[in-house]
């Protein structure tokens, strides 16, 4: 599992570490790890160019200190200091000291740096940058240097993933102690680039609940349902998938090959596209009439491709299985009915129907994935799966974490890789998960089956999602046993 805490909880945790060590023991460590990446990702260290970009607080100071470990091992290392009044004074001296410089013209160092240390604002920042970094940040993104962040690019929000004016993008982040929210979480995630963490001895000193978490390969395989030589179809679970319409067949058909793929031991189609099922999945149990008479099941899947018929959606909130509610059946959706229901919910909108949900623009969605998710989760008294290049599961209990998918790729915005997942995370409530550990163990399969399918390169289809869960399944199950 990798984990992230908010910034209030980080400065907790160094308060408490730092009143065991020595004055300035933690930069040190944050340096040497920032150095130690940084020769990591240039190969060489001796001779290199590298330009510190270095702001008014610490974050600026690990900077220095990682530029003086540099320059003692012999590269050229030259300070951009954006505010040299309030210049972090031992990292200075460590730097010139070492060697490295005060750069007098920015640009001209810029222009031909191999590396830039991004260290102008990290978790003591507040919004975007400022003006008067914002040209130097463009000649350090319009040069051929590998941007560096320290502790996480600065202009973006450490908690909440927002980015709210102007931000430096990283080739690379390197950061402190624990994650941040923001680091895997859109927008800021993708000014990030790729992550690494640097242990500086905080592990002990933060609490066990973080405020977000990613699923890794071994924590899907410890979550995923085993049938036990007891088991029967029955007692593995069953799904009933309430879905599809005369104009979205299709509907029907992905969602159910999701639901036949997430491990549940029969699934039960509801709905008018029972020709279309069956002709895919003749193991589909299929019922015309209303979902109470279609048999027992533990889970509903309702809503993909539904349109106009989502008259079953309130009888599906009256039953006492789990449910999942998505797309169409998400439209009129009561909350009274939602908050009143005891087995558990899972709601699984995209931006655009949550923010239809909240009554918001998208747009605002969007920027604020976090709290947006966040609050549909208060506001429904449900877990809440949030659609999206990083999707995020939140429990209705604000102390529980937020779960944020790590698997996402751009090639799953296609039609109908909604109605897969649906039917994946229905499957998987029906085998006994709870609602954030099938919602989150879909979305990571979902995500690991279209990456795997799109691996080389080329456009996939939802279809061909569905089909690669089995191989995404697998590939978690050996990659835990490691
Ligand atoms: N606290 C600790 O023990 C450790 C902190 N470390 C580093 O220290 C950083 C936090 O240091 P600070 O608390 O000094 O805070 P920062 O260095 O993140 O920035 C705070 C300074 O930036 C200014 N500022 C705020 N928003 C700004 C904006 N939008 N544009 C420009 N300036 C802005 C503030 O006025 C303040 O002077 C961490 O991100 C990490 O890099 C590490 O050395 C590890 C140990
Ligand atoms: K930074």
């Amino acid at each position: 599992m990798r984990t992230a805490h908010c910034v209030d909880t980080v400065r907790t945790a160094e308060a408490a570490l730092m009143a065991r060590l020595p004055e300035g023991a933690l930069m040190q460590r944050a340096a040497a790890g920032l150095a130690a990446a940084c020769a990591d990702l240039l190969g060489r260290v001796y001779g290199v160019r590298i330009a510190l970009l270095v702001g008014s607080g610490d974050n600026g100071g690990d900077a220095l200190y990682a530029g003086a470990r540099l320059a003692r091992r012999g590269a050229g290392v030259s300070a951009v200091l954006l505010a040299p009044d309030r210049t972090h004074q031992g990292g200075l001296a460590a730097l010139t000291g070492a060697g490295g410089r005060i750069a007098d013209d920015p640009f001209a160092v810029l222009a031909t740096a191999d590396l830039v240390l991004d260290g102008i604002i990290g978790i003591g920042g507040r919004g975007g940058l400022r003006p008067d970094a914002i040209p130097i940040a463009r000649a350090a993104r319009g040069s051929n240097a590998v941007i560096v962040a320290v502790d996480l690019p600065s202009g973006t929000d450490a908690d909440s993933g927002e980015v709210t004016g102007e931000a430096l993008r990283a080739d690379a982040t390197v950061t402190f102690g624990t994650h941040k929210p923001g680091l895997l979480i859109d927008p800021a995630r993708e000014y990030a680039g790729t992550v690494r963490l640097v242990d500086i001895g905080l592990d002990a000193e933060l609490p066990s609940i973080p405020a977000v978490e990613a699923l890794q390969h071994e924590d899907v395989a410890r979550l995923l349902p085993r049938p036990s030589a007891e088991s029967d179809k029955y007692r593995r679970g069953v799904v009933g998938v309430v879905a599809g319409s005369a104009r979205y067949p299709g509907a029907a058909v992905l969602a159910v090959a999701g639901a036949l793929r997430g491990g549940a031991g029969a699934v039960r189609y509801v709905g008018p596209a029972t020709e279309a099922v069956i002709a895919r999945f003749p193991e589909t149990l299929v019922h015309t009439g209303p979902p109470a008479k279609a048999g027992r099941v533990q889970s509903w899947v309702v809503g993909p491709g539904l349109g106009e018929g989502i008259g079953a959606v309130p009888e599906i909130l009256a039953s006492d299985a789990a449910v999942l509610v998505d797309a169409d059946g998400l439209r009129q959706l009561d909350p009274e009915a939602v908050r009143g229901r005891s087995a558990p919910t899972l709601l699984t909108p995209h931006a655009g129907e949550a923010a239809a949900l909240l009554e918001v623009a998208r747009e605002e969605v969007e920027s604020a994935r976090l709290a947006s998710v966040r609050e549909l989760a208060r506001r429904y008294g449900a877990t809440v799966l949030l659609k999206g290049s990083t999707t995020l599961v939140a429990d209705p209990d604000p102390s529980v974490a937020v779960r944020v998918n790590p698997m996402g790729t751009p090639w799953l915005a296609t039609a109908g890789s909604g109605d897969v997942l649906s039917g994946l995370a229905g499957s998987l409530l029906a085998t006994g998960l709870n609602a954030r550990d099938a919602g989150s163990v879909a979305a990571y399969l979902h995500g690991l089956a279209a990456r795997r399918a799109a691996a080389d390169g080329t456009p996939i289809t939802s279809w061909e999602v569905g089909e690669g869960v089995r191989g995404a399944w697998g590939a978690c199950v050996l990659g835990g046993r490691t």
